[in-house]
């Protein structure tokens, strides 16, 4: 029998038909097609299906739940894994990148010099009556875009709510609005501020709130004045409580810390990149969307260092033809939302991409995107608009996916400039540099303190380093001011606190001097492409799903086998307890098990037979 088993391997590998989960199957990573016989996506069919398998579900669920916090099941799990496995060989093996794996906790200090304890925050309202709280720029876009689709419905533009809503009670609450027709300069109002959304501060977010009458959709009462507030999660670290600390917000710092071994594990050189793949913790405001916005989730960050006066990417020329969608800042200043389609070779010779190094990761990151099955066609690139970027970085676009709640960010790329590997160096101490060999020394002239040791000590005592610094730190017009005053007999300077010290040329000399320059040293700037996984995943499954119009209740999972949780399965025609062993040898035995086909890596035994 077993003999038979395995002469006729490829008729008992049972490819499951298509009406579950199972049909992972579908080796199409090409969804038009597949749309073409499919029924209208059905939110909560899939939402059905995610929990009946337990692709995921709410975490601590039997104590009622905390929103925001979410446990993997089974092929949720697989499905991740399979994700960041992908993500490993596009990115770490593919681009050589040296791969971290730092510590989640961390010393405020670390947090405090960022800028994240002063500045990782969002604007929050709270209803006025009832002290619920919401977060004000999502407030703004819900009940705006709300407003919007009243005007489209009261138009007669859009399409009616379905009747066969079953499940009511089971919708999402989302703001609503009557369908009420709206002047056209409102409804175009309405739009630019949507189109710009992200570019508004706290203060203009309220301002918004109280010219548009924005109240809370759920009770219909008025809003408080935004008031900012940080997301991490405050911990402290140490028995004593002594040593405050954070669960980190994403795993960019834990790279830059390592800096200096990361560039001494690569011989000094740069370009080069450090990746990592863990956990992040955010204290959102009002977690409502599922896997899209959580408290805790999944973040792969590549932090790129490069020279700051050579963006170029050796490898450019292979994605210079990858066209992309692309949404830049101009467009959006402008209210409107439409979008270009661009090779990214195009985007950065215009401009509109800041360098090389930053279009070759929207390119990547495109790439990866829709190899893993994200639909392209609802994918774009979104630049940031001024004010939305932080001030240090020079560019930053988010790959946005479109999914049933409109388009999400799934992905930053941002240019950081130095900022980061300057703040720490700078409050440590520690450079974080790096040291050129220059093939042609530079040679230069400038004017230079000598001090008299002797005497300096004997007229500034205490004070002398104090003073030594001041001269020191001066640059070059204050120390021919200096040395002027110096040649006329004495000169005066002060000191931070207001401490006055006079300076003789017994004390100090300052003289012009050559120096000739071997080393070239500098910071260098980082790219920064930061993905959440969670996100990816469930855009992914909202890409992948879908139902026949003859057979509209079960819904089918259409996952590139690249990322599929199940690959092949292997069941049993009969409950007989004795095909369990023959089944479990033809697993083992099967032509996919270690040299598997088309990425199929997963062998799944499910008891089909009752
Ligand atoms: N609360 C969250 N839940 C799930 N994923 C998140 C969350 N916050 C951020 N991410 C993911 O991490 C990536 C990088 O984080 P980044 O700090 O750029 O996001 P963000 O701009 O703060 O996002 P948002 O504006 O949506 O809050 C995002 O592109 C997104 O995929």
């Amino acid at each position: 029998m077993l003999k038979r088993l395995h002469q006729n391997f490829h008729r008992y590998i049972r490819l499951p038909s298509d009406h579950t989960f199972h049909c992972a199957f579908r080796y199409s990573s090409n969804m038009s097609t597949v749309n073409k016989t499919a029924h209208e996506f059905d939110k909560q069919r899939l939402e059905a299906l995610l929990n009946r398998r337990f692709f995921y579900a709410p975490a601590f669920e039997i104590y009622g739940g905390v929103a925001g916090l979410y446990d993997y099941g089974p092929p949720g799990s697989s499905l991740q894994a399979n994700i960041i496995s992908e993500w490993r060989k596009h990115f770490i093996v593919e681009e050589h990148m040296l791969e971290l794996d730092t510590t989640i906790m961390t010393p405020a200090p670390v947090f405090e010099t960022s800028g994240h304890v002063a500045r990782f925050a969002d604007w929050m309202v709270k209803d006025t009556k009832t002290g619920d709280v919401l977060r004000a720029d999502h407030l703004v876009k819900n009940v705006l875009e709300a407003r919007v689709a009243g005007d489209k419905e009261a138009r007669g533009v859009a399409a009616q709510p379905k009747e066969d809503d079953k499940d009511k009670k089971k919708k999402k609450k989302t703001a609503k609005a009557a369908a009420v027709q709206l002047a056209d300069e409102v409804v175009k109002e309405y739009e630019s501020i949507l189109a710009q959304l992200d570019n508004y501060s706290g203060p203009e977010l309220g301002e918004l709130c109280r010219k548009h009458a924005i109240k809370n959709p759920d009770t219909d009462n008025e809003v408080t004045e935004p008031v900012q507030f940080n997301l991490m999660f405050a911990s402290s670290i140490g028995p004593t409580g002594q040593h405050p600390g954070f669960l980190r917000p994403e795993t960019a710092q834990g790279h830059f810390l390592n800096f200096s071994r990361l560039l001494d594990f690569n011989n000094g050189r740069v370009p080069f990149a450090s990746a990592q793949i863990g956990r992040s913790f955010r204290n959102e405001i009002s977690p409502r969307a599922g896997l899209l916005r959580v408290r805790e989730f999944t973040m792969a960050e590549i932090e790129h260092y490069v020279d700051p006066e050579d963006k170029r990417h050796e490898r450019f020329a292979d994605v210079r033809d990858t066209v992309l969608v692309l949404l830049d800042r101009h467009v959006q200043s402008e209210g409107s939302t439409e979008v270009k389609h661009m090779s990214v070779g195009e985007a950065v010779d215009k401009g509109i991409i800041a360098n090389e190094t930053l279009g070759y990761f929207i390119a990547r990151i495109y790439q990866y995107l829709v190899k893993i099955g994200i639909n392209p066609s609802r994918l774009r690139f979104r630049q940031h608009m001024a004010n939305e970027m932080a001030h240090y970085a020079t560019d930053c676009w988010d790959a946005e996916i479109h999914n049933s709640t409109g388009w999400t960010e799934c992905v930053g790329c941002a240019d950081r400039a130095a900022y980061d590997l300057s703040v720490h160096s700078k409050k440590t101490g520690h450079p974080l540099v790096v040291r050129q060999a220059l093939k042609e020394p530079i040679v230069t002239e400038k004017e230079a303190a000598e001090f008299n040791k002797k005497v300096f000590g004997k007229t500034f005592k205490g004070d002398a380093a104090t003073v030594q610094k001041i001269v020191e730190s001066m640059d070059e017009p204050q120390l021919l001011k200096l040395k002027g005053e110096l040649a006329q007999g004495s000169a005066t300077i002060t000191s931070e606190d207001g401490k006055e010290f006079t300076l003789t040329p017994e004390a100090l000399t300052i003289e012009r001097k050559t120096f000739k320059q071997s080393i070239r040293e500098f910071t260098p700037n980082v790219i920064e492409p930061s993905f959440g996984l969670g996100r990816i995943l469930y855009t992914l499954l909202e890409h992948s799903f879908w139902s026949r119009e003859q057979d509209v209740e079960r819904g089918v999972l259409s996952l590139p086998p690249l990322v599929a949780p199940t690959k092949v399965l292997i069941v049993p025609l009969s409950a007989r307890e004795e095909f369990t062993p023959l089944v479990q040898e033809v697993c083992k035995s099967s032509p996919f098990q270690g040299r598997p086909p088309y990425g199929l890596h997963v062998l799944h035994l499910i008891p089909l037979a009752s």
